[in-house]
C-alpha cells in the first residue's frame, strides 16, 4: 500500500501542473474570510486561494493509522494535514458557539453537520501557503461529500483509504492514551457502526470514480469478521 500510495503523490506533482488554468477558474466564487462566522448560505461556492491546490482525501475506520501515516507522508512529501477530527476538536476548546454540538455528537460517535465541518477545514486552507493537502478522516458521508464537492466545486484528486480489522482498530484505540473522549468502547462500538454505514459509501462512491488506492492489512486467524464485530447490534442514529 505505502508504495502504491507514494507513487500516487509522486505523480501529483504532475497533476499540480496541468489544473492550472482548469475548471476551478469558471466557477462563481466568493473569497472565504478566516474567522468569520461558521455559515453557508444555500447557494454559496467557496474555494481555496490555490486554485491549483491538490486536494487527497484520507479515509479509514477508527484507529485504522490515518494520522499515523498522514505524519510520514507530510514528512517526505510536504503535505499541509487537516485532520477533522482535529479541527473540531479545536474548535472544542474555543468559545465557539458550535462547542458543545460538537462535543456530545462525538462523545456519541455521530457526525457533525457538513457545514460545520466543511468552513473548519476551508478555514484551514485559507490559511496555508501550501498547496497540497492532505484532509484526514473527512468526507464521513456522502451528505459530507457532497457538500464539500458543492461547496468547493471540486473533487479530490486522490482519495487514499486504510484498511484495517476490526480487532486490530479496537485495540489501537483503547491503547491510545491521548485522553479523547470517544476512546472508549461504547463509544468505539457506535463508531465502527457508523463507519460501516455512511463512511463506506464514500470509500465505494471514489473507487467507481477511479481515485481510491486501497492499502489492506493482512488478515490474521484472529480477525473479529464484521458480523462478530462488538456493537453489530447497535442501531446507528
Ligand atoms: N501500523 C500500526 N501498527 C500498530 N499501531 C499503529 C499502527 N498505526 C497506528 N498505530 C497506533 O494506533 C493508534 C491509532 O492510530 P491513528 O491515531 O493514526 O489512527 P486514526 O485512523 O487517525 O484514528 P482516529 O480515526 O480514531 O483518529 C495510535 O496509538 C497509533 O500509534
Ligand atoms: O469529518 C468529520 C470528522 C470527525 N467527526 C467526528 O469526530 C470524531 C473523531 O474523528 P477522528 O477522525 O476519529 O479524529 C468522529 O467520530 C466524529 O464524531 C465528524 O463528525 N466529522
Ligand atoms: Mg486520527
Amino acid at each position: 500500500m505505502w508504495k502504491r500510495a507514494t507513487a500516487t503523490l509522486k505523480s501529483s506533482l504532475s497533476l499540480h501542473i496541468t489544473k492550472e488554468g482548469s475548471k476551478y477558474n469558471t466557477f462563481h466564487c466568493h473569497r472565504f474570510i478566516s474567522g468569520s462566522p461558521l455559515h453557508f448560505q444555500e447557494n454559496d461556492v467557496i474555494y481555496p486561494k490555490h486554485v491549483d491546490s491538490v486536494i487527497t482525501f484520507v479515509l479509514g475506520g477508527p484507529g485504522s493509522g490515518k494520522g499515523t501515516q498522514c505524519a510520514r507522508i507530510v514528512e517526505t512529501y510536504g503535505f499541509k494535514h487537516l485532520s477533522a477530527g482535529d479541527l473540531l476538536r479545536k474548535e472544542v476548546l474555543s468559545a465557539s458557539e458550535y462547542g458543545t454540538m460538537i462535543l456530545d455528537t462525538i462523545r456519541e460517535g455521530r457526525i457533525v453537520p457538513s457545514a460545520v465541518t466543511v468552513k473548519l477545514i476551508l478555514r484551514e486552507m485559507e490559511c496555508s501557503d501550501n498547496h497540497k493537502f492532505l484532509i484526514d478522516g473527512f468526507p464521513r458521508s456522502e451528505e459530507n461529500r457532497i457538500a464539500f464537492e458543492r461547496i468547493t466545486g471540486s473533487e479530490p484528486d486522490f482519495v487514499l483509504f486504510f484498511d484495517c480489522p476490526e480487532e486490530e482498530m479496537v485495540k489501537r484505540v483503547l491503547s491510545r492514551n491521548q485522553g479523547r473522549i470517544d476512546d472508549n468502547i461504547e463509544t468505539i462500538k457506535k463508531r465502527l457502526k457508523v463507519f460501516e454505514a455512511l463512511n463506506l459509501p464514500v470509500v465505494d462512491h471514489y473507487e467507481k470514480r477511479g481515485k481510491l488506492h486501497r492499502g489492506c492489512t493482512p488478515v490474521g486467524p484472529g480477525q473479529i469478521r464484521s458480523e462478530n464485530r462488538p456493537g453489530k447490534d447497535d442501531n446507528v442514529k
